[in-house]
């Protein structure tokens, strides 16, 4: 029998075979929706997966085991995108142990923010950041549920650098190829699942 890699992850081996159809058992749970929410657009519904937390499990492990693989112990700080981004973004720096950081539509957080416009396949936003909430020289990962145009990563991603802190990877459920979204992001990316 051949021999069958394994990626590690704290605590966690997972052959190739099993994480393969962990990733298409997550893929089975994404619905799609012509015309919403705005006629033209393919909407890609990430909650049906998060009614199944067995489903919700597996994108978690996964995205550990990438996260130990990559880059260690070496993230300081995992910032969630407004609002599906909350949902990944708060499990994942409980389970690490470290801080977790908001990126908020215009309005939403108190105190001295930084802020810039941000345009998205169906419409356009101005996202927020805490002034105090990284560190000069802190190491983050940016974490959304999907890249469509990469207009809200893209500005995301810029929001970090204006506080001095380094992105390490921003990191996604999905991602929509034919929008070429990652060319706009000035980070590397890791997606989960692409269409
Ligand atoms: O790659 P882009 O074209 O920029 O699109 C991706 C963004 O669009 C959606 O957010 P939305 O603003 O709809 O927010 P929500 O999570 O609050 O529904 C999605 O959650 C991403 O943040
Ligand atoms: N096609 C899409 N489906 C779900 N969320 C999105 N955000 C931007 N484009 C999207």
């Amino acid at each position: 029998m051949a021999e069958e890699k394994v990626s590690s992850e704290k605590n966690t081996k997972k052959t190739e075979k099993t994480v393969s159809k962990d990733l298409d058992y997550i893929k089975s749970k994404i619905t799609k929706h012509e015309n919403f929410p705005k006629e033209g657009v393919l909407f890609y519904d990430i909650f049906p997966a998060l009614r199944d937390s067995k489903c919700l499990d597996m994108i978690i492990t996964r995205l550990l085991s990438h996260i130990y693989d990559e880059f260690g112990n070496k993230v300081d700080v995992i910032c969630g995108l407004d609002s599906r981004g909350f949902l990944f973004g708060t499990v994942l720096s409980l389970r690490m142990g470290i801080a977790f950081v908001p990126i908020r539509k215009k309005g939403k957080l108190p105190g001295k923010c930084i802020s810039l416009k941000s345009t998205k396949e169906y419409g356009s936003d101005v996202l927020e950041i805490q002034s105090d909430a990284i560190l000069p020289g802190q190491s983050v990962i940016l974490v959304d549920d999907l890249l469509a145009t990469g207009g809200t990563l893209n500005s995301s991603v810029q929001l970090i650098q204006f506080l001095n802190a380094t992105v390490l990877e921003c990191i996604v459920i999905i991602e929509l190829l034919q929008l070429k979204g990652r060319d706009k992001v000035p980070s590397s990316v890791f997606s989960l699942l692409s269409f």
